[in-house]
């Protein structure tokens, strides 16, 4: 029988962005209604960030065995036991699950409800056999892998990140369609385990990054034996179980590839099928639901957060959005989102990160910009730990305003946090000059690269010539 619910606020998906909203809704003391049709904690802790983050450790963890020797600690090809590495990724997604668990949400007073959520009105969800009446709704469903239409795909297995972290043999050559970060990320783990692997990326390897640090992390992945094919367009898929042919177009002509296991990671489709939108009047296209600079749909009562919005599908842009919705829900403060403050990282090793303009953004959208370096051969940490192939690159604008960040180099995602602060900020590059860094750390790229931004004026003929006449006061 339906039982009807009414609620503050009705979330619908229970991942990175609605559980955010639900945490800080409920701890208001609103009314909340969560509704999940799949897994708690949704893609990032299922089938995204954290099962590739803890594949990629097991990934670092055997390569330090094979490089030891340069620390005079004899260096050994690691046994890798494949079920057990898996085991390692269940255990640390086991660990963190209780902070996104249905027992969590409702000891924090939220009414969760586990099936598929479809609009049935402008204010009503109906949600297996309940109705859920409610004065806002935030839909956070998420995005799912997008597949192109490839000729053979129906004929041969294949395997998206929903389904690669549950296969439990380990493959014996992983071929990837798609070099964006699922495909690379991929690939470093699954080579660094002992795969073969090799990448067909129709384009370019990272394309949002910056070309020049991308070309440090290509060096990285094919020294390790990574192989990349760029400018590859994957138009047919051939074979059969565990002898895969991706066949790929270059401007060379035809080629082909065989493997293994063939990984499609070619990209992100928000989840807006099923939901019914028109019954609820919010419009939606090919990026997501189109939401306005508060993060509202075209129903002024339904918000939208995270990957089905529509912009960068990150985790912390999906929370990030859960913070701008409860000041604009619950504490009727119009404000509005700033994704683009937003860094992210490509978890690689070495890590690449980025914050604000790239180089070719900055240029394109016709900024005065100059750029400063740092190499991390410069940094006398990195010669301690052997990681001296890296990079620090920050585009600075009218003024000494940061206006973007790039950093390549162990540790890049932490590193990137002071830039975003200055981007979030409006802070200008003497903020990180006037820092002291604690020596020998990492960190002191930070300033030295703030450093180079100023030394053509600090040692130029001008100030020579200034320091010259100060010295006649001497
Ligand atoms: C392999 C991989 C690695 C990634 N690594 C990172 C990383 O390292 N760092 C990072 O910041 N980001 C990473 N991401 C991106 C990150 O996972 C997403 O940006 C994030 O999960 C988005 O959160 P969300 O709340 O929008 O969606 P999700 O976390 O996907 O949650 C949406 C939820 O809605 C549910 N749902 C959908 N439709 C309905 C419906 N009709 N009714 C009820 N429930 C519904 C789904 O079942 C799902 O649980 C990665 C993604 C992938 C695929
Ligand atoms: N570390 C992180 O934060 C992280 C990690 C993984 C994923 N993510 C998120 O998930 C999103 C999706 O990642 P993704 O790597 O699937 O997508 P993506 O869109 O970033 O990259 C897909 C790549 O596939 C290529 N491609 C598409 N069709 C192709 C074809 N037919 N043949 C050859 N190449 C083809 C594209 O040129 C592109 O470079 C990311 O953009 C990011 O927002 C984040």
């Amino acid at each position: 029988m339906t039982q009807t619910i009414k609620a503050d606020l009705c979330i619908i998906g229970a991942g990175s962005g609605g559980l955010s909203v639900a945490a800080g809704a409920a701890q208001l003391g609103r009314k909340v209604v969560l509704i999940e049709k799949g897994k708690m904690g949704g893609d990032c802790l299922n089938y995204g960030c954290v099962p590739s983050k803890a594949m990629l450790a097991a990934g670092k963890r055997a390569q330090h065995m094979r490089e030891a020797a340069r620390f005079g600690i004899a260096g050994v090809e690691p046994a890798i036991d494949y079920k057990a590495v898996l085991d390692h990724v269940y255990r640390t997604i086991a660990e963190i699950e209780p902070n996104d668990s249905q027992e969590r949400f409702e000891g924090l007073g939220c009414t969760v409800l586990r099936d598929p959520a479809r609009f049935t009105g402008e204010r009503e969800v109906t949600a297996g056999e309940h109705v859920v009446k409610a004065k806002h709704f935030v839909i956070a469903t998420g995005s799912s892998p997008f597949v192109p239409p490839i000729e053979g795909l129906d004929s041969v297995p294949w395997l998206t990140n929903e389904t690669i972290f549950y296969m439990p043999d380990q493959p014996a050559h992983l071929l990837i369609i798609g070099g964006g970060p699922i495909g690379v990320e991929m690939a470093q783990a699954h080579r660094r385990l002992g795969a073969e692997v090799t990448v067909i990326e129709g384009g370019k390897i990272l394309p949002k990054d910056d070309p020049e640090l991308v070309a440090i992390a290509r060096a990285h992945l094919t020294s390790e034996g990574v192989r990349i094919i760029e400018g590859g367009k994957v138009a047919r898929v051939s074979g059969s179980e565990g002898d895969i042919t991706v066949h790929y177009r270059t401007d060379e002509g035809e080629h082909a590839v065989t493997g293994s296991h063939l990984l499609v990671a070619t990209g992100r489709r928000a989840n807006v099928e099923g939901l019914d939108l028109e019954k609820a009047g919010v419009e939606y296209d090919e990026r997501g639901i189109k939401v306005n600079a508060r993060l509202r749909t075209t129903n002024k009562r339904i918000y939208a957060a995270g990957d089905v919005a529509g912009g960068r599908q990150f985790t912390h842009v999906a929370g990030y959005h859960a913070g701008v919705l409860v000041q604009n829900i619950l504490f009727k403060v119009p404000a509005k989102n700033k994704e683009e403050n937003a860094p992210w990282v490509t978890y690689i090793d070495p890590e690449l990160a980025h914050v604000g303009l790239t180089e070719a953004q900055a240029k394109d959208q016709g900024e005065k910009y100059t750029i400063a370096r740092w190499k991390f051969e410069e940094n006398d940490r990195a010669h301690a730990e052997h990681e001296t192939s890296g990079m620090a690159k920050v585009v600075v604008g009218k003024g000494g305003k940061v206006l973007g960040a790039s950093i390549i180099g162990p540790g890049a995602g932490d590193l990137i946090g002071p830039w975003a602060l200055a981007i979030a900020n409006g802070l200008k590059i003497k903020a990180f000059t006037n820092m002291i860094a604690p020596y020998p750390t990492m960190g002191e790229i930070t300033k030295r690269v703030a450093g180079a931004y100023y030394t053509p004026t600090l040692f130029s003929d001008r100030t020579r010539f200034v320091v010259r006449l100060l010295s006649t006061f001497d």
